[in-house]
């Protein structure tokens, strides 16, 4: 089984599935950390996005991804990249990134390879990447929500971090669109816990945890 929640940025895609993914007890899996591995590594070895060179330098990098159910983390051989890869620098650089199809299909090509059942978040989890996946959500709130939230886990100021969230969700728009049967939530009105048990109770029968009540 698959399940795909994708949504705009700081929608609350990693938290959600991370909770979703504990509930049903599978790994969930964030492809955005992959393009922040990619941004990262490329800042660090000078090389731009749309340098030739980018894909071959990352195939040769002893990259190693652990998605698990309570956290997606990020190794460099024995160096962990799971905090580097969440600054503002790599917000700033991550959508030219992303941009670029070379890079895209290198995520592919690694979240392809992993085996299900799992939960995968992102932009285009249901559209391109698992098209064929059980169950699809989609999640957004507006721009001044999320940017409050954020602003509770980091030190810039909540106008400069919704600023920065407006122009990433205008350079990620060509591959953050709903899959036709996703379910679309908005999660400003809702809690962290009402978004999980949303979806969980939109999952087919087979796939949700037994109700216990
Ligand atoms: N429904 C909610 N109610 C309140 N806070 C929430 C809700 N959903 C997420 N949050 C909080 O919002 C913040 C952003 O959530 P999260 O990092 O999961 O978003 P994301 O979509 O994965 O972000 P990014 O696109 O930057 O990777 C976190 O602090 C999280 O705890
Ligand atoms: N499937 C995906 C996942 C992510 N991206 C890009 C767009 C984002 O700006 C960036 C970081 O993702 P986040 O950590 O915010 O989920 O990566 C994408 O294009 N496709």
């Amino acid at each position: 089984m698959i399940v795909t929640i994708d949504g705009v940025a700081a929608s609350g895609k990693s938290s959600v599935s991370s909770g979703v993914a504990r509930a049903l007890g599978v790994p969930y899996v964030s492809s955005g950390l992959l393009y922040r591995a990619a941004t990262l590594l490329a800042h660090e070895a000078g090389l731009s996005p749309h340098d030739p060179a980018l894909v071959p330098h990352l195939e040769a990098q002893p990259l190693r991804f652990e998605p698990l159910a309570g956290g997606n983390r990020l190794w460099l051989g024995t160096r962990e990249l799971t905090a580097d890869v969440q600054s503002a620098a790599v917000d700033a650089g991550v959508s030219a990134v992303a941009a670029r199809p070379e890079l895209r299909a290198w995520v592919d090509r690694r979240l392809r390879a992993l085996t299900p059942p799992f939960v995968a978040e992102g932009r285009d989890m249901g559209t391109a990447v698992f098209p064929h996946a059980q169950a699809k959500f989609y999640l957004t709130a507006s721009a001044r929500v999320r940017a409050g939230r954020r602003a509770a886990e980091r030190p810039e100021a909540v106008d400069e971090i919704e600023a920065a969230l407006i122009l990433r969700d205008e350079r990620d728009r060509a591959q953050s669109v709903p899959a036709p049967e996703a379910h679309v939530i908005d999660t400003g009105p809702l809690s962290l816990q009402g978004v999980i048990d949303t979806i969980l109770a939109a999952l087919p029968q087979g796939a949700a945890p037994a109700r216990t009540s």
